[in-house]
């Protein structure tokens, strides 16, 4: 069996693993709203983009100067054009500037029907200027009924069910359930808009249940186009994981990253836009160093599939299986095995002292660490593991690395390990402290000393800084290692790294695949 074969997390046919993804809606030519974020943040979480213009705006970080809107006889060339050549897997419609446009694409989604189609009522501006004619707001609600997901901010969810604003995030949550039960639509009530320190945002179904995310309200002025690109964003990763609560859990976390990063743009002296692209852009590779940048590019979608992964979304919420859990343990202390001999032989080949025993320390420690999942974790199993078909391809060829390769090859393949692990658990710890703010892993005793979390214990230990230190060491000998090298060795070295980040998506994927449910669920045993 190939790696290939294992790879895969969309198996499923309905679910697509790079969706090919329409907005309809206006033009921000200063780049941080309307079509540009929404191509943006569509690529950004792993689709193809494609757009159809409504209308022009000429505006900036500051306000809109003014709006133009073409014939909608060219809306709907534009429309058929891309319709009539290209199977749409979802569509995202923003800015649609009055009532004709409203009917144009309105229209053209009752013929069309597209499998995903998600709304952003777009009427004003968050600068305040409107983007929607006053006398269109009663046309959008024949658009409404096509909607898989309307997603209004809170001046909008107003407008839409005639009513004055919320002020509060409860009324703010009854009106959101009043539009999805009055309209039989599901909603997503943003928060962006209340002043409060956090930043809830809640999917509310047509049967009016409610889903709530809560994540830290970033303190930043540069918060143009958020709304465009969290539905760009929702329509791009609803058809890859098939659940509104998964997709929303996905794109909330990366939007607060691009909140996070969005001072670094520098763009405007207004509210400037969010950084799509702050993961891409991530200058953990320490500067100068090409080849590790280059590495850390190439393996982008590996890393947004990581995060994708069900099996790390359930560790995040707490849902994962206790069988699963158990499984990716199992096959973690087997791997860390193998992973020591392959990092002693790193240390054999190694060309100076100092790297010499960073590799000695390093499979040291993957034995302790390796006892320590047993010792804690896995304690009272009744037989030891066998390794499964993903454990086994990913040590085999880290040995084959080991055996045949140079010593760059060696570093190159161990270096996935490191990098992708330490990222996805500083991500992973990140998110779980927004979620679960008051869970310590049950230290304090005031949760029961369990905590509300089933692996509280596990994801607190999970962002170690020593670790991050380590694997910033082992990505600085890699460059020093594709420095010395030749280009063909360069090449399979790349190979190398390539291959082991496609194992480290497997390995994460393998327990959804391979978990047994043959023994009772094990408890796991306190730390
Ligand atoms: N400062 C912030 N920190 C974290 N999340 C934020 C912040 N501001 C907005 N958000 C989030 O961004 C998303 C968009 O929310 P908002 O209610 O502002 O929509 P909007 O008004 O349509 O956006 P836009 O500014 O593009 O018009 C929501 O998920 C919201 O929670
Ligand atoms: C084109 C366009 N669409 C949407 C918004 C809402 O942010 C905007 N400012 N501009």
């Amino acid at each position: 069996m190939t790696s290939e074969t294992h790879i895969n997390p969309w198996p499923d046919s309905s679910q697509r693993r790079i969706p090919r993804v329409l907005s309809i809606a206006g033009s921000d030519p200063s780049g941080g709203a309307g079509i540009q974020a929404d191509l943006k943040s569509i690529a950004a979480n792993g689709g193809y983009g494609m757009a159809v213009i409504t209308a022009l705006t000429a505006q900036n970080t500051q306000g809109v100067r003014s709006v133009h809107v073409p014939p909608v006889a060219f809306l709907q060339e534009q429309l058929a054009a891309v319709a009539e050549d290209i199977v749409i897997d979802a569509v995202k419609i923003g800015m649609l500037g009055d009532a004709a446009v409203i009917n144009t694409v309105a229209r053209w989604v009752e013929r069309t029907r597209p499998a995903v189609v998600v709304l952003d009522p777009v009427m004003v501006a968050s600068s305040g200027d409107r983007l929607l004619a006053a006398d269109a707001e009663q046309a959008l609600q024949r658009l409404l009924r096509h909607a898989d997901l309307v997603t209004p901010n809170l001046p909008e969810l107003a407008v839409l069910l005639g009513q004055a604003p919320a002020e509060s995030w409860e009324e703010a949550l009854a009106q959101g359930k009043r539009l999805a039960i009055g309209s039989d639509i599901r909603v997503l009530v943003k928060g962006g808009h209340l002043h409060s320190p956090d930043c809830p945002d809640a999917l509310v179904a047509p049967d009016g249940s409610v889903y709530e995310i809560i994540a830290a309200r970033v303190q930043t002025r540069n918060t143009h186009g958020t709304g465009c690109s969290l539905s760009a964003g929702l329509a791009t990763v609803q058809p890859q994981l098939g659940d509104w609560p998964a997709a929303l859990r996905r794109v909330k976390s990366w939007l607060s990253g691009a909140l996070e990063h969005a001072d670094e743009l520098q763009v405007g002296s207004g509210h400037g836009p969010v950084h799509h692209f702050h993961a891409l852009f991530s200058t953990r590779a320490p500067e100068g160093n090409e080849f590790s940048s280059q590495l850390w590019l190439d393996s982008a979608a590996v890393r947004t599939a990581i995060s994708g992964l069900e099996f790390i979304q359930r560790l995040r919420d707490g849902s994962l299986a206790k069988k699963d859990f158990a499984y990716y343990l199992a096959q973690d202390a087997l791997y860390l095995n193998g992973y020591s001999r392959v990092l002693a032989r790193a240390s054999a080949l190694a060309p100076t002292e100092a790297e010499q025993l960073f590799w000695a320390t390093a499979s040291r420690q993957c034995l302790e660490v390796e006892a320590q999942l047993h010792r804690n974790w896995l304690g009272a199993q009744a037989s030891p593991a066998m390794p499964g078909p993903v454990t086994k391809a990913y040590v085999d060829h880290l040995l084959a690395a080991g055996s045949g390769g140079s010593y760059g090859e060696v570093v190159a393949a161990v270096l996935p390990c490191y990098w992708l692990y330490a990222d996805i658990g500083a991500a992973l710890h990140r998110q779980f402290l927004i979620d679960f703010p008051d869970d310590d892993g049950g230290k304090d005793g005031a949760d029961g000393g369990a905590g509300s979390h089933p692996y509280s214990a596990w994801l607190l230990t999970y962002a170690d800084e020593a670790f991050a230190a380590a694997a910033g060491e082992a990505i600085a000998i890699t460059d020093a290692a594709a420095r010395n090298a030749s280009p063909a060795d360069r090449e399979r070295m790349r190979r190398a790294f390539g291959e082991s980040a496609k194992y480290e998506l497997a390995f994460f994927d393998a327990p959804r695949l391979y978990a047994q449910n043959t023994h009772p669920p094990r408890r796991l045993p306190e730390r």
